[in-house]
């Protein structure tokens, strides 16, 4: 792996999610953090939404940021003109390339669809555009007709080609061998853009990386259309640390871009959500405490800093002796090996009451009503 663009698409298809409504503020403040992070390139949004869209990607388009900016548009000329007049530089132009999708959009008169793309592409070069194309739908594509769009895009000027598994059927397998063979037949640059419907976004988008896609669409948090996107966090800290690659990104700060898209997206993070939610580094279970308070990476594939976390051991239903004895320690308590097991046997009953762990606090009260009955008992 020589290269990879991760190519952030929170503010297009992230903020597609059903419900998710960003304001001019928000859009800026995540592009910025965004670039203050090093994502290489943003796909900023829809230009032909109107007045109020197109202002927002002015004002993201104005603040002179490293990454290159990208707006999303149909195979319009109207579009491309909306995108022209928010100051991008950067166009992407979708075109469905599945039979469904053209029977649904163009009435499958598929000769029309591709005039179409030919002639926003002219239009948007002729302007001293930057054009990428989208294939909406390849992974249902029938593979000769997506080959033969994918070369017409290259031949009339496109400077990439996105594959995009639009309705997340594909599995890496799979991913990779469609992926590879556009690779192979293609000049210019292929990228891959994946969908969560059965979870296996990330993977996917992994597997097109590996066939040789060399960017990426991500979205914070994985956030997007129906089950979202792969996740930005999840790509990056899986290719450095699954393949050893660097994308350049600095990953200790994405705790706190994802805590601001939760925010301003209103979708909180699940707890176990992969990087990010708020149990990746949280140890309860004893023999997982035990192993962690002896060396963290029995239980850790990195270190939690790496990313913005600290390591938390939480007291609770799964709890062991080590970990008790750990908590208890901090607090200049030493308890026999009897009485742990009652303060154990006490804060199982009061975990599964709670349905949650129990705060340090929690656990010294416990601590005292077990010496307290045992004193008067
Ligand atoms: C897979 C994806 O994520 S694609 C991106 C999806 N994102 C969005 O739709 C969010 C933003 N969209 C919008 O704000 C609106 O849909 C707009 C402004 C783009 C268009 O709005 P409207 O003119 O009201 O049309 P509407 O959304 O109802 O229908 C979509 C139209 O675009 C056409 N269309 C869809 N995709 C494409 C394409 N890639 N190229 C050309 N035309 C397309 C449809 O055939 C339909 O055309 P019609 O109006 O001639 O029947
Ligand atoms: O860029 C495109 O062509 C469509 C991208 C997309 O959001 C999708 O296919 O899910």
């Amino acid at each position: 792996m020589n290269q990879v663009l991760i190519n952030d698409t929170t503010l297009r298809d992230g903020e597609q999610a059903a419900g998710v409504a960003f304001n001019l503020q928000e859009k800026v403040a995540i592009a910025k953090f965004l670039d203050s992070i090093g994502v290489h390139e943003l796909e900023v949004g829809i230009p032909a939404m109107g007045e109020e869209e197109m202002r927002a990607i002015a004002a993201i388009s104005d603040l002179g940021l490293s990454a290159n900016l990208l707006g999303w548009n149909r195979a319009v000329i109207s579009d491309i003109q909306a995108s022209l007049a928010c100051g991008l530089e950067r166009v992407h132009i979708s075109i469905p390339v599945s039979g469904i999708q053209i029977a649904a959009k163009f009435h499958g008169q598929w000769r029309v669809t591709l005039q179409q793309l030919k002639d926003s592409i002219s239009f948007a070069l002729d302007r001293g555009l930057w054009v990428a194309v989208g294939g909406e739908d390849s992974s249902r594509a029938d593979d000769n007709f997506l080959f033969d769009v994918a070369h017409y895009a290259q031949e009339w000027g496109a400077s990439r080609f996105r594959f995009c598994d639009t309705v997340g059927i594909l599995d890496p397998f799979t991913t990779y061998t469609k992926v590879n063979r556009l690779v192979a037949a293609l000049m210019i640059p292929v990228e891959i853009h994946t969908h969560n419907d059965f979870g296996l976004a990330t993977a996917n988008a992994l597997a097109g990386i590996k066939a040789g896609a060399m960017s990426v669409n991500t979205t914070v948090n994985g956030l997007g259309e129906r089950a979202g996107n792969a996740a930005l966090e999840e790509v990056v800290m899986a290719i450095k640390r699954i393949y050893g690659f660097d994308a350049g990104i600095d990953t200790q700060r994405l705790l706190e871009l994802s805590r601001l898209v939760a925010a301003a997206s209103g979708c909180s993070v699940p707890p176990w959500k992969a990087i990010v939610g708020e149990n990746t580094f949280a140890h309860e279970s004893g023999i997982h405490a035990h192993g962690v308070m002896q060396n963290p990476s029995t239980y850790e594939p990195f270190a939690p800093e790496e990313v913005g976390w600290e390591r938390r051991l939480v007291v609770g239903k799964h709890s062991g002796r080590h970990l008790l004895s750990n908590l208890l320690l901090q607090h200049g308590i030493t308890l026999s090996v009897e009485e742990s097991q009652y303060v154990l046997d006490a804060v199982r009953k009061q975990s599964v009451q709670k349905k949650r762990s129990l705060s340090a606090q929690e656990v010294l009260n416990l601590v005292k009503e077990v010496r307290y009955s045992h004193a008067i008992g």
